[in-house]
């Protein structure tokens, strides 16, 4: 049996859209040591893929790619119903003239830069050329003729007016789907989980309440968000009023068709069957 490494690492995405989450989370608060790991989704990612990490928010994406490897936190989740504010293109012609171009691709996703290539593939016909780069939006545009950014370096990008288009990847979705993305879900490991069952309850619970307590009053993050970044009070409510947390049935049912398009295209070697940690499955795993 493997054994796990205590302190625990809590994943956290660096980025300010999972600071709801967060914000009134206290890892000294769980009954075994655990504490916060924050780092770029991407490497995040790695973490849970090469079993660093046991409970860490990553990319959709990368969770699909060894999706029966684990647990899905229920109540968690980034996603927006329509735009996101911070999963943005930056081109110099509109979306549908992208066709024989470059597109530099941010490489702290894995999520959007797949995104990204669905619509491109499969709702505008087009098979541009992707370059993998580090997220500088000056650097990106001398070589392509298309950035896409997330977080809070697509956020600092939109705040400089750089006369760009700029394409929000959510309301992209959403315009050709109808339906919400979810960007980044909580995943457990599930050797994980079946060894330390109630540490997993607990931190899921404790992070639905931080969840609930932020949007109950954004006030907080938003100050938090406001230091660190700048913008107005205003642009920080939006942002997060855009973005939500929950991961039910209408979410699943976004990420289901961006697995089933990622499959289709080959970007996923197989379909993804989400499961989700629920008190029966530990009822089950305690059997
Ligand atoms: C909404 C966002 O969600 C995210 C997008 C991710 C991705 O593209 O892989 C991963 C984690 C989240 O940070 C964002 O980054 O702006």
């Amino acid at each position: 049996m493997k054994s796990f490494k205590q302190p625990f690492k809590i994943g956290k995405i660096e980025y300010t859209n999972d600071w709801p989450v967060y914000h009134h989370f206290d890892p000294s608060a769980l009954s075994l040591p655990a504490e916060i790991h924050s780092d770029l989704p991407a490497n995040l990612n790695r973490g849970l893929l090469e079993e660093t990490l046991y409970l860490t928010p990553v990319s959709s994406f990368a969770y699909g790619t060894r999706s029966s490897d684990f647990w899905l936190l229920p109540d968690l989740s980034v996603s927006a119903k329509n735009a996101v504010g911070s999963i943005l293109l930056f081109s110099r012609k509109p979306i549908a003239e992208l066709g024989n171009g470059t597109i530099a691709l941010t490489n702290t996703s894995a999520t959007s830069i797949n995104l990204l290539k669905i619509i491109l593939n499969k709702r505008y016909h087009l098979t541009p050329e992707y370059i993998s780069m580090d997220p500088s939006l000056d650097e990106m545009m001398e070589q392509a003729d298309a950035a896409l950014l997330i977080g809070d370096h697509a956020i600092a990008a939109a705040q400089k007016d750089t006369g760009y288009i700029v394409t929000d990847l959510g309301q992209e979705w959403k315009s050709w789907t109808g339906l919400s993305m979810t960007f980044a879900v909580w995943a457990v490991n599930k050797q994980f989980a079946a060894t330390y069952p109630e540490f997993v309850t607990e931190t899921a619970q404790q992070l639905v309440k931080s969840k609930q307590r932020s949007i109950a009053d954004l006030n907080p993050v938003i100050q938090e968000a406001q230091q660190k970044m700048g913008g107005d009070h205003a642009y920080w409510k939006h942002y997060f009023q855009q973005l939500w947390y929950d991961f039910g049935e209408a979410e699943q049912k976004g990420l289901a068709l961006y697995f089933q398009y990622a499959y289709e295209l080959g970007l996923l070697d197989h379909e993804v069957h989400m499961e989700l940690w629920t008190d029966n499955t530990l009822t089950r795993v305690n059997e």
